[in-house]
């Protein structure tokens, strides 16, 4: 791969639908190898910007770039559903140059894929799982993924997540994850791109965003400095804030503060933007 030094790069990217802009004036840089939970709410534009990464749709304004062979795998996974699971895998090396048959393999046995099954009699997840397959085999520098994890029973996101790590590992992937189901991120995300309303609300390596932001709990009306408050919830005499901190997390007064997990932060961002 050519050392360009960002794996996807966008700026001041927008795309404008009749009915108004999905996503507007987005810039951020992702690095090789690492791996990026997109997040936000519904409709917040993670699908339509997977879709630009990819190729597959023209922005309105600004670019995306990304360097090195891009896998993409859409939401609906597009599958040819008369073909059996083995007739997939013979279309994908047929067709990509880059095909690895033994790590498709491996992979198949690791979903229990059976190799006979048509691919319409497959289940959600089980379809979900080959999609994975058939992009990680032709072996991209970078892969786009779309819900990914939406449809697999709980055994199932685990190990898919392992093969994931394993190629992120092994050959230096770039995976770009858009998924509502938080708790299984964390861990495993280095990187967060949350989106709100087509816009990028916050971005940036996971624990330094966990290290920028404190929990509080306060009495209410308490004075939080310079910290710029991001949300808060209100009881009865006390109030539960999350804060990004601006300059040194200097909370004297407080009770209470602790750094968020991630899960917390990303809730916190997306409770500010739906209030907003
Ligand atoms: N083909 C289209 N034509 C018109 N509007 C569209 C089209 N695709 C998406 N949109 C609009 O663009 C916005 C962003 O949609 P997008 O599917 O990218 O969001 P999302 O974050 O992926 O949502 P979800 O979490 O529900 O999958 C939404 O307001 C949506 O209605």
């Amino acid at each position: 791969m050519l050392d360009v030094g960002f794996a996807v790069r966008a700026n001041g990217l927008g795309v404008r639908y009749r009915r108004g802009w999905a996503l507007r004036d987005c810039s951020f840089e992702l690095a090789p190898g690492t791996v990026t939970a997109l997040v936000g709410a519904n409709g917040a534009g993670k699908s339509t910007l997977l879709r630009l990464a990819a190729g597959l749709q023209r922005p309105t304004e600004g670019v995306v770039e990304v360097s090195g062979e891009v896998g993409f795998v859409a939401q609906e996974k597009p599958l040819y559903r008369a073909f059996t699971v083995a007739e997939m895998l013979r279309f994908g090396r047929s067709t990509n140059d880059s095909w690895d048959q033994e790590y498709a393999e491996q992979l198949v046995g690791e979903a229990r894929l059976p190799a006979d099954a048509k691919v319409g009699s497959l289940s959600g997840g089980h379809r979900a799982r080959l999609a994975l397959v058939l992009a990680l085999a032709r072996r991209p520098q970078v892969l786009l993924l779309d819900e990914p994890l939406s449809e697999m029973d709980p055994v199932a996101r685990e190990t898919t997540m392992r093969a994931l790590m394993v190629a992120v590992a092994e050959t230096g992937l770039t995976v770009v994850l858009s998924s509502h189901v938080l708790a299984e991120l964390e861990g495993v995300c280095d990187h967060l791109l949350l989106l709100d309303q087509g816009s990028v609300r916050l971005e940036g390596d996971v624990e330094e965003l966990v290290e920028g932001h404190r929990v509080v709990v306060a009495a209410r009306g308490a004075d939080f400095g310079d910290h710029e408050v991001v949300t808060t919830r209100e009881g009865e005499r006390q109030v539960t804030a999350l804060l990004r901190l601006v300059g040194p997390p200097d909370l004297p007064d407080l009770p209470e503060a602790s750094t968020p997990a991630l899960n917390e932060l990303v809730v916190a961002y997306l409770r500010a933007g739906e209030a907003a």
